[in-house]
């Protein structure tokens, strides 16, 4: 049996993620006119979106929500907190996609939501190939964890921890990681062009490339490791160039290092 969608949602922050969150949802079939939008500073695309699904836009009073997904920057908790009260009632579901705020600290801002969950989505939710780790609260119940479920599935996979203290590492690898793959297509061209080919072409190739691998990822049971080594023709040009990457001072140490400064700035933006 299909897992139940919420008859009514108001998303607080209608930005990047929670927009692209947004997107995923009315693709499986949220109702559009059960959805609210509170973004003070509401992009033209949301407003046009909202309109064509008959949202209701930053409504004067808005009346409290069976799920209310919190998606502001973590610096606009504070500011963000009474506004968010009001649309809590009893059985709301909250769900936070804050990096760093944890469950104590929404409690501590928000006491009347008696049902949390903490997740940490990525940006391709909006192609519904993100992936999430979510964490629940203790007044969770499991309808509206299923319920949680339910959204969070919609945009991608879902994993369901046990130990919230973990979702400080996920935010480093998987909320932020996107980013770090296109950052790579971005130095894949500028090698290309370093190497003699026209930026435009170097930027084709080196986008195509990841989408083509990334695909295979999606598609092959494989593990990486053996699609790498299905590229590195022995003595050819790959195993060349991995002999650079995989090196003492390679990429491994740099990811370390990137993984653990986002995970860092994670648990500054705690409290
Ligand atoms: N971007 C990503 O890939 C991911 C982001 N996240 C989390 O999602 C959250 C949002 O990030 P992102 O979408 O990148 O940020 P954005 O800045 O794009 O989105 C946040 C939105 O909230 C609006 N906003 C500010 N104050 C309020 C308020 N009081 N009430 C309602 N809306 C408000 C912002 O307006 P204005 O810009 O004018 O301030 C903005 O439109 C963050 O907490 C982040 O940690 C999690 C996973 C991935
Ligand atoms: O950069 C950030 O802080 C957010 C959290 C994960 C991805 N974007």
């Amino acid at each position: 049996m299909a897992s139940p969608l919420p008859q009514t949602l108001t998303l607080v922050g209608a930005g990047k993620m929670g927009g692209a969150m947004l997107e995923g949802w009315l693709s499986i079939g949220v109702n559009g006119a059960g959805i609210t939008l509170l973004d003070p500073h509401i992009s033209e695309e949301m407003q046009t979106l909202a309109a064509t699904h008959g949202m209701s836009v930053n409504p004067a009073a808005p009346a409290p929500a069976e799920v209310v997904v919190l998606a502001t920057k973590p610096q606009m908790l504070d500011t963000a907190a009474p506004a968010v009260q009001a649309l809590i009632a009893p059985k709301t579901l909250l769900i936070s996609i804050l990096a760093g705020k944890t469950l104590g600290d929404l409690s501590a801002r928000l006491p009347n939501a008696n049902a949390i969950v903490r997740a940490m989505p990525n940006l391709p939710a909006s192609v519904r190939r993100g992936v999430t780790a979510a964490a629940a609260g203790k007044g969770v119940s499991e309808a509206q964890r299923q319920l949680a479920d339910a959204l969070l599935a919609g945009v991608g996979k879902v994993e369901w921890l046990g130990d919230e203290g973990l979702i400080d590492a996920v935010t480093a690898v998987s909320g932020s990681g996107p980013a770090y793959v296109f950052n790579m297509v971005e130095c894949l061209a500028a090698a290309g062009v370093a190497a003699g080919l026209p930026a435009e072409i170097a930027e084709r190739l080196a986008r195509a490339t990841v989408e083509g691998a990334g695909e295979m990822l999606f598609q092959s049971p494989l593990p990486p490791a053996t699609l790498r080594q299905n590229v590195t023709s022995p003595g050819g040009t790959t195993a060349a160039a991995l002999e650079v990457l995989m090196a003492d001072n390679g990429l491994a140490p740099l990811m370390r290092r990137a993984v653990a400064a986002a995970k860092r700035r994670a648990e500054e933006l705690s409290g």
